[in-house]
């Protein structure tokens, strides 16, 4: 083969169960299943395509920076990262949800600062600032829905999908901040030297996603 491989960066967990389907629609297979391998990338029925499973807020540095040509991650992330570097040609329709604010049920409004717990920092500082609300907002790396019970946060901005786990704390949303969906994404700069690759496989995924959007 002449050409390097194409790299396409998914990440564990529902990405990767969901893009997999999609990914064989355009003759793209893994060779091994990832679960269950220590390795962290893998060979593909295509000569000319490799995949690599990181994180899923690695995927876009990965891809804006040339680690991989292609990822698949949600707009919660991107909207996190930011759009530098990166083509975002496709949405996949796949892993919907709702970025969210939230809080304890009938929590009362906060007068002043409000201290906002979250994992997605820029969303939520922008998100406010937008408004003209004063927030102090508090990263965390997981379980945000804790922060209101124990006193640490008033808000968190969250990713809700059935309110199960908001429930389950006694929080409810309070307002929507985005509908989320995992979305494509592509380095600028492979899009342009390996322009006829790359689309043709994002012909082919399209062509998935809209059969599946009608079955
Ligand atoms: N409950 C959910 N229902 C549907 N989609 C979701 C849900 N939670 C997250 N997602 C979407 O799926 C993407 C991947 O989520 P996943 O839970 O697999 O990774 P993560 O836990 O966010 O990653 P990490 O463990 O690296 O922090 C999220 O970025 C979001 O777009
Ligand atoms: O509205 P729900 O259907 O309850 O879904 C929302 C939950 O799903 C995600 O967590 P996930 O289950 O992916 O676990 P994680 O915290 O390990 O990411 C998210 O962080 C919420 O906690």
């Amino acid at each position: 083969m002449s050409q390097k491989p194409l790299i396409i960066a998914l990440s564990k967990g529902r990405i990767l169960k969901d893009t997999l389907p999609l990914l064989k629609e355009a003759g793209i297979e893994m060779l091994e299943d990832p679960s269950a391998s220590r390795k962290l990338i893998f060979d593909t029925t295509r000569e000319d395509v490799k995949i690599i499973v990181i994180r899923a807020t690695d995927v876009p540095p990965y891809v804006q920076h040339g680690g991989a040509d292609i990822g698949v991650a949600g707009k919660d992330v991107l909207m996190e990262h930011g759009a530098e570097g990166l083509f975002e040609p496709l949405d996949l329709e796949i892993a919907r949800c709702k970025l969210m604010v939230a809080a304890l049920k009938d929590a009362p409004p906060v007068s002043g600062r409000l201290r906002v717990a979250t994992k997605f920092v820029n969303v939520a500082k922008s998100y406010f600032a937008q408004q003209g609300r004063q927030a102090e907002v508090i990263k965390l790396y997981g379980a945000m829905e804790l922060a209101p019970l124990v006193g640490l946060a008033d808000r968190i901005v969250d990713i809700v999908d059935t309110g199960n786990t908001l429930r389950a704390n006694g929080l409810e949303p309070t307002e929507m901040i985005a509908t989320i969906s995992s979305r494509v994404v592509v380095n600028r700069a492979s899009m342009k030297t390996r322009h006829s690759q790359i689309q043709a496989i994002l012909d082919q995924v399209a062509k998935a996603v809209a059969a599946r959007r009608e079955q």
